[in-house]
């Protein structure tokens, strides 16, 4: 069985990013999106990922941007897949694989099984799904709030897009979430913040150690 791939996603400091590498992740996330309390500019994304080492990759996340905002980001040199977590639709999804070049990963908001059939609108046009929990209506963000969905839902799931579960992991429920969903990519945020927007060492590094068995 492939290893498990781990993202932490909204990571913004040197120090947390250091013990995301050190502690084996292989994805870090980069949130550009104001409203967020994890949000960051091009110039930080480029000098925070002037440390990472080649082997991890790095992940930009944004919601509904414009080309604009992706040349932006794209200019930093520093990343290597586009999270799209806003209602991109699979035509826009692809357009921007196109444009920029890069891995494009498209977030589904789950709530019932109906969310997860419809991912199939994007097979072809992005190169990796990221099932996470809807947020309620006009809540502040679309993702990082540690909201998780019936992980069952994923049980036997037969899709050609590799794709990774996301929405309210944490420490304690990690493990059961693999077992269940039988996820290979596993995607967290809030769950490693010790306060909104404020990632801890010692919660990444117990995250990624619960998910070493796995
Ligand atoms: O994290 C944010 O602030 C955010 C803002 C806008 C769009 C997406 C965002 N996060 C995306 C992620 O990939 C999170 O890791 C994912 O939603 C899971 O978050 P959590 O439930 O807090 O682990």
């Amino acid at each position: 069985m492939s290893r498990l791939a781990i993202k932490i996603c909204g990571l913004s400091t040197p120090e947390t990013l250091g013990a995301a590498v050190r502690a084996g992740v292989s994805h870090v996330g980069f949130v550009h999106f104001p409203k967020s309390p994890r949000h960051v500019e091009p110039d930080q994304i480029r000098a925070l990922a002037a440390a990472i080492p080649a082997h991890v990759k790095r992940v930009a996340v944004v919601v509904d941007a414009d080309d604009a905002q992706l040349a932006r980001l794209v200019e930093t040199g520093a990343l290597t897949a586009i999270q799209l977590h806003g209602k991109e639709s699979p035509a826009r999804a692809a357009a921007i694989r196109q444009r920029f070049g890069l891995p494009v990963w498209k977030a589904i908001a789950v709530k019932t099984r109906a969310d997860i059939d419809a991912a199939d609108a994007y097979a072809g046009a992005v190169d990796r799904l990221l099932f996470d929990a809807k947020t309620p209506d006009g809540a502040a963000l679309p993702g990082g709030m540690g909201l998780r969905f019936d992980w069952t839902l994923l049980r036997g799931l037969a899709i050609a897009t590799p794709w990774g579960l996301s929405g309210g992991l944490s420490i304690d429920n990690v493990a059961e979430a693999i077992r269940i969903s039988g996820a290979r990519l596993i995607d967290i945020s809030s769950g490693v913040e010790s306060a909104p927007g404020i990632k801890s060492v010692d919660k990444i590094m117990a995250f990624c150690k619960a998910v070493q068995p796995c």
